[in-house]
């Protein structure tokens, strides 16, 4: 929260109006986003349905790297929101939320194929999401302009901090927090 509140300050000042070319250029809010998005994909299990007979490269057998046989018609489904917990792709450190890490060296990089399909929040390839740009300005303006209206924003006393990965989640086509996210807002800073 507070490396949030100091790009806003260094950004707009007192400023209130909140242009895109002003939340392009905020490193870390974009990073936050990233880092929501990895660990709580809107669309966590995905998947598509084989138009004609084809294998997999890789993916089967003991050791999964045998191909995988996929008929014609059968779906193949594959959890986005396990993949982007993946210490292969993200780091020992894959269940924190961390948006430093986006600025760092990452091991999904290492490969250029992970790199194009080892974060997929939006999916990819010819029926990626068309909103993706739309909804992540309307994420970023909504979060500068709470933290600029409420510069106070805080858990309330006695809420506990729920560990990544324990927390209680409702999965239907996406997933969203059970019990909901309880913070307390004031217009004072403290
Ligand atoms: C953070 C916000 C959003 C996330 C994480 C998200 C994610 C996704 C995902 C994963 C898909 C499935 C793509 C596939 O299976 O290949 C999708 C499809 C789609 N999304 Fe989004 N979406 C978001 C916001 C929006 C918004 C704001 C709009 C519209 C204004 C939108 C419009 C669409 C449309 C039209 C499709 C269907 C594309 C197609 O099937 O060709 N999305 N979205």
């Amino acid at each position: 929260m507070d490396k949030l509140r100091s790009e806003i300050a260094c950004i707009f000042d007192s400023r209130v109006e909140i242009t895109r070319s002003d939340l392009r250029k905020m490193n870390y809010l974009q990073n936050v986003l990233k880092e929501t998005l990895r660990l709580y994909p809107s669309v966590p299990v995905n998947s598509r349905t084989a138009l004609k007979t084809t294998v997999l490269p890789v993916g089967g057998g003991p050791d999964l790297k045998s191909p995988v046989f996929v008929p014609r018609g059968a779906s193949v489904a594959y959890s986005v929101y396990s993949m982007h917990r993946r210490p292969d792709f993200y780091g020992m450190d894959a269940e924190l939320f961390r948006p430093e890490r986006w600025e760092e060296h990452m091991p999904l990089n290492d490969d250029p194929t992970n790199a194009k399909w080892g974060y997929l929040p939006f999916n990819g390839g010819p029926r990626t999401c068309l909103g993706m740009d739309f909804g992540l300005t309307e994420a970023a303006y909504t979060i500068v302009h709470l933290i600029q209206r409420f510069p106070g924003i805080r858990l309330p006393p006695g809420e506990k901090v729920e560990l990544i990965g324990v927390e209680k989640q409702t999965m239907t086509l996406v997933v969203s927090i059970t019990e909901g996210c309880k913070v307390e807002v004031s217009r004072d800073q403290k």
